[in-house]
């Protein structure tokens, strides 16, 4: 059988996207999912992401890593209201559900403003931090990231006893300007670095942020640039948090499964 799909990247992060609003793609075939994404052997890309209608909202983003497994991506709902608007589901406004809840975005010249869930508090890991915003985040600040052995440092990490048994994504974060950091991250699921990690430079904006007080941080990725936007409240916790950023039809297709 042909199945049709589109490929989407948000700042280097890219994703197979499908229009499943008839719900003929078998959700639960994780291998399926994982050949897809195989760079050799399928289309290639960091996740997959089917569109399902969903009563009392626009549309839901299920989300797969490129292994099945499943989270919260922030590029991946960025490049996910980009292509709801590419079909017509959406304006510029949008109420959308994923895997950590309720989402809200506006796009505008391919610009997509994406409202995160709260973020409830920033938790010490050893000299580094701890944030979920949807997925977990392990946080290290390091001198000079563009050096720094991000693939050997984050899987050590995502294995390390302190995670088991769900493991976690890990970041490294320099310092570019007062308000400019550079991101690079191992994310959990594909099991090495990619361009960029929406939910991952969320949780180093929070926490450099914080840190800084400031309530607005813009990001290198290697994949491009991003910002984030948001309140921090007296009792730590984090809302009205918002990711910015690009996400970009690349193509489409159809592949024999
Ligand atoms: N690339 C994503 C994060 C995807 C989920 C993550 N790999 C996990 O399993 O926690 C993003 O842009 O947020």
């Amino acid at each position: 059988m042909d199945l049709s799909f589109y490929k989407y990247q948000g700042t280097g992060n890219d994703f197979v996207m499908i229009d499943d609003r008839n719900e003929q793609f078998d959700h639960k075939n994780l291998e399926l999912v994982s050949q897809l994404c195989d760079r050799k052997f399928g289309i290639g890309s960091d996740g997959l992401i089917l569109i399902r209608n969903k009563e009392g909202f626009d549309f839901e983003m299920v989300y797969f890593n490129a292994d099945g497994s499943q989270s919260m991506c922030g590029n991946g709902a960025r490049c996910a209201v980009a292509f709801s608007k590419f079909l017509g589901i959406i304006d510029e406004h949008t109420k959308f559900l994923a895997i950590d809840g309720p989402h809200e975005a506006s796009i505008r010249n391919g610009l997509v403003e994406l409202g995160m869930g709260d973020v409830h508090s920033i938790s010490n890991a050893d000299q580094d931090y701890f944030v979920n915003t949807g997925s977990p985040h392990h946080v290290r600040f390091v001198d000079d990231v563009e050096q720094y052995p991000v693939v050997k440092e984050g899987a050590s990490i995502r294995y390390s006893d302190t995670y088991q048994p769900s493991g976690t994504n890990v970041n490294f974060v320099s310092t570019l300007a007062e308000d400019e950091i550079y991101v690079r991250t191992y994310e959990r699921g594909v099991e090495y670095e990619t361009l960029s990690c929406g939910t991952g430079v969320t949780a180093c904006a929070l926490v450099y942020g914080y840190q800084n007080k400031l309530n607005h941080v813009k990001i290198k990725a290697l994949g491009g640039n991003l910002s984030v936007k948001f309140a921090a409240t007296s009792d730590g916790s984090f809302k009205d948090i918002l990711l910015i950023g690009p996400a970009e039809q690349v193509y489409k297709g159809t592949i024999k499964i």
